[in-house]
């Protein structure tokens, strides 16, 4: 369990509970091991459901865990009953109709929702076994593990070489080849030095929105993160600039260890390994992403990713 003043559970039904149900049209035939309809009118009264996990998602060696997670924007609750091992190494996709709290998860891993108002939590998540919620965590130092990319690129106003380094910087690193090793390597990584290397004394501000978000992953990556979180990192970009984060990403797996939120079915299918269909707060299936988008057990899965509510 958690600590920290405003971390308690709020047992029972809550006003997420009763808020206007997103319409789920069950697919005849499709697999439902609930039984039809028990799975809907067990959400919708506020009751414990089971997330369906695939076997192969539990037979991965876990960066992130995350163990009976509820989260509370004040009395609404936005989160219930998170199990969910993220696979080392992987991609891992949130997906789920707008609403049903992918963002709220994420920001949850680097307790950026501990700045929300009234916000609080029960349950836990250990990154690497070292628990996330512990009252004597140290947030600043814990969200220096994680790296964050968010759906608008958000580069500091300095430099692109700057940017890049900033995380070094922050750590007290001084020595200029260190510096200069880590800018280079992290923006060969995201495709970008070609692009910039002429460029690293610029204003990042005069960069593209897409080679600025490449340089946010850049910074990102300069860390060493042990997880990647991505919130929407292409949803502000034109389908080249999507392409290029998209290329990005299939040279990323086995090196980091990813999650991300997208709406958009077509790139989580393309880009992930792993993927987590939410609904109402709740995970209700996850499994390797081939399978979710092809043969779901749930006949909830199959209505959302054949786009048949959403
Ligand atoms: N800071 C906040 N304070 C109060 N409620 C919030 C806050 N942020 C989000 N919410 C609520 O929490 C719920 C989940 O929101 P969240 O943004 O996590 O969903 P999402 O699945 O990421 O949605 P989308 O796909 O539209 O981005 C929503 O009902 C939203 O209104």
């Amino acid at each position: 369990m958690i600590g920290g003043g405003r971390l308690s559970p709020s047992p029972g039904r809550t006003p997420q509970d009763s808020r206007s149900v997103p319409m789920l049209k069950k697919t005849p035939g499709s697999p439902d091991p609930h039984g039809d309809n028990d799975l809907l009118a067990a959400i919708e009264r506020g009751e414990p459901i089971s997330t369906v996990t695939h076997e192969e998602a539990l037979r991965e060696d876990p960066v992130l865990a995350i163990e009976h997670f509820n989260f509370w924007y004040g009395r609404q609750q936005v989160l219930t009953d998170i199990r969910m091992p993220i696979p080392r190494g992987k991609i891992t996709t949130l997906i789920g109709p707008s609403g049903c709290g992918k963002s709220t998860l994420l920001r949850c891993v680097n307790r950026l929702n501990d700045l929300a108002d009234e916000s609080h939590v029960s349950g836990q998540m250990s990154l690497n076994g070292a628990p996330l919620y512990d009252s004597s965590v140290d947030v600043i130092a814990l969200r220096k593990r994680m790296g964050m990319v968010f759906q608008k690129s958000n580069p500091f106003p300095k430099s692109v070489y700057e940017n890049v380094v900033y995380p070094l910087r922050i750590d007290g690193i001084r020595q200029r080849r260190r510096l200069d090793e880590a800018c280079e390597s992290s923006l060969r990584k995201v495709a970008l030095w070609d692009e910039v290397k002429d460029r690293l004394r610029d204003n990042a501000l005069t960069l593209s929105a897409g080679q600025q978000q490449r340089l946010c992953i850049a910074r990102a990556i300069a860390a060493e993160p042990e997880i990647l979180l991505m919130d929407e990192p292409c949803s502000a970009l034109d389908p080249i600039a999507t392409a290029k984060i998209e290329d990005l990403l299939e040279q990323f797996k086995g090196s980091y260890s990813i999650l991300l939120v997208t709406h958009n079915l077509q790139q989580a299918s393309r880009t992930s390994d792993f993927t987590a269909f939410m609904f109402l707060g709740r995970i209700l299936e996850f499994g390797p992403t081939r399978t979710i988008f092809t043969r779901p057990r749930l006949a909830e899965t199959n209505d959302f990713v054949t786009g048949r509510f959403g």
